[in-house]
C-alpha cells in the first residue's frame, strides 16, 4: 500500500513492522552470514521505511536502521570510565608455557575443569552496553580503566544490533576489526587518492573507529566478534561457552571457531591447527585465547593486578612481512 494512503495509526504499525523485519534481515545477513531475502528486497523495505519516516517524523525509532549513521561530525571523543576494568591477558609463546599455565590452573581450581579456546582477533577491544535491549553506549578499551565514547561510530556497524532479540540489560565486550578484503580495498583506494595507507587491518580499524565523521566509519566495513558478557544477575550462565551461546541468542555476533577441551594436549592441538589455518581466515588473528570454562573455577583462580589467572593468550609469531615488489619499469 503506498505510504500516502495510510492513516497515522496504519503508518505507525507499518513502521514498527518494517523496523522489526529489517532488523531480522540485517541479523541474517551481517551476523549469521545467511541472508534469507535478496538485497533488492531489503532495499525496497528500507526505502518504504525511509519514506514513511519522512512523512511521519514522530514515528522514527532510535533503533531504526535509518538512524545508524548520524549526520553530525563529532567534536571529539568523551572519556568514559569502565564499570569494571577491561583486563589484559598474560601471554604465552611456547607449548611449554601453556603446559606451565595448565599446571598453575590445576593448583588454583578444585575438581574437574575444562578449557574454552577462542581465536584472538587482531582488532581493537570495545565494550557495548545495552539497557533493556537497546544499545546505549560503546566505549573503547583505552587504558583498561577509561576509554573513549565511540557510540556514534559503532552504531554504523551493521553487524552490531541497535536492539537485542531480548530486552536485557548487559555489557558485552569484544573486538572490532576490519576484514582482510576490506583492508586491501581501502588501501588500494587510499593509494589511488595519494593518501597514506594503513600498515595493517588493526590500525585501519582503530583509525576508522576514531574518525570524527560517522559517515567515514560507515563506509569502511568494520565488523565485530564479542567474547565476554558482564550480565546483570538476571542472566544465569555457568560457563564461558554458555555465555557466548547466550550472546548468539540475543543477536550479538561471536566467533564460531571456538571449542571446549578437557585436556591441555587437546588445547595444544587446537593451537597448532589454527597456526596452520591462520592465513585462510577472512580476518587477522594474532593468537589463541585459552580460558578456564567454568565460571566458578574462574572465580577460584581469580586475578592478578592486570589479568585473570584463568586465561592466557598464546601469541603467534608476526605473520611473514608481506613485501610487495612493485613492477619495476626498466628504462631501456
Ligand atoms: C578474559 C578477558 C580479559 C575478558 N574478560 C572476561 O571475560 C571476564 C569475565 C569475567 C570476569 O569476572 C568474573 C565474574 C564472575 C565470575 C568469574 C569472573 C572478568 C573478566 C579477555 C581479554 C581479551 C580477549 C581477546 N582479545 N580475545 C578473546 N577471545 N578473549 C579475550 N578475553
Amino acid at each position: 500500500m503506498a505510504s500516502f494512503e495510510m492513516s497515522f495509526d496504519e503508518a505507525k504499525e507499518r513502521v514498527e513492522e518494517l523496523v522489526s523485519l529489517l532488523d531480522q534481515y540485517s541479523h541474517e545477513y551481517y551476523v549469521l552470514d545467511q541472508p534469507s531475502i535478496p538485497d533488492e528486497d531489503y532495499d525496497k523495505l528500507y526505502k518504504e521505511l525511509s519514506e514513511l519516516e519522512e512523512l511521519y517524523p514522530t514515528l522514527i525509532q532510535n533503533n531504526s536502521p535509518t538512524q545508524r549513521v548520524g549526520g553530525a561530525l563529532l567534536e571529539g571523543f568523551e572519556k568514559v570510565p569502565h564499570d569494571s576494568p577491561m583486563l589484559s591477558l598474560d601471554n604465552a609463546f611456547s607449548e611449554e608455557e601453556l603446559i606451565a599455565f595448565d599446571h598453575r590452573v590445576s593448583q588454583l581450581v578444585s575438581g574437574p575443569y575444562t578449557y574454552h579456546c577462542e581465536l584472538k582477533i587482531d582488532g581493537l577491544a570495545v565494550s557495548l552496553k545495552y539497557e533493556e535491549g537497546r544499545l546505549v553506549q560503546a566505549v573503547t578499551r583505552g587504558d583498561g580503566t577509561v576509554g573513549e565514547n565511540v557510540t556514534a561510530n559503532v552504531r554504523t556497524i551493521k553487524s552490531i544490533p541497535l536492539k537485542l532479540k531480548e530486552l536485557l540489560t548487559l555489557e558485552a565486550r569484544g573486538e572490532i576489526y576490519m576484514p582482510k578484503s576490506s583492508f586491501i580495498k581501502l588501501n588500494e583506494k587510499r593509494e589511488e587518492q595519494g593518501e597514506a595507507v594503513f600498515a595493517n587491518p588493526r590500525n585501519a580499524a582503530a583509525g576508522t573507529l576514531r574518525n570524527l565523521d560517522p559517515q567515514v566509519t560507515a563506509s569502511r566495513n568494520l565488523n565485530v566478534f564479542l567474547y565476554s558478557l558482564n550480565a546483570s544477575s538476571k542472566i544465569s550462565v555457568s560457563t564461558q561457552d554458555e555465555a557466548l551461546n547466550l550472546l548468539d541468542k540475543v543477536g550479538l555476533r561471536t566467533n564460531p571457531e571456538r571449542q571446549v577441551f578437557s585436556s591441555i594436549s587437546d588445547v595444544l592441538a587446537f593451537v597448532e591447527e589454527y597456526q596452520e589455518k591462520r592465513a585462510t581466515l577472512p580476518y587477522e588473528i594474532d593468537g589463541i585465547v585459552i580460558k578456564v570454562n567454568e565460571l566458578d573455577n574462574q572465580q577460584k583462580a581469580g586475578f592478578t593486578v592486570k589479568a585473570p589467572r584463568w586465561a592466557i593468550a598464546f601469541k603467534f609469531p608476526a605473520e611473514e612481512a608481506k613485501t610487495v615488489i612493485r613492477d619495476i619499469e626498466w628504462s631501456v
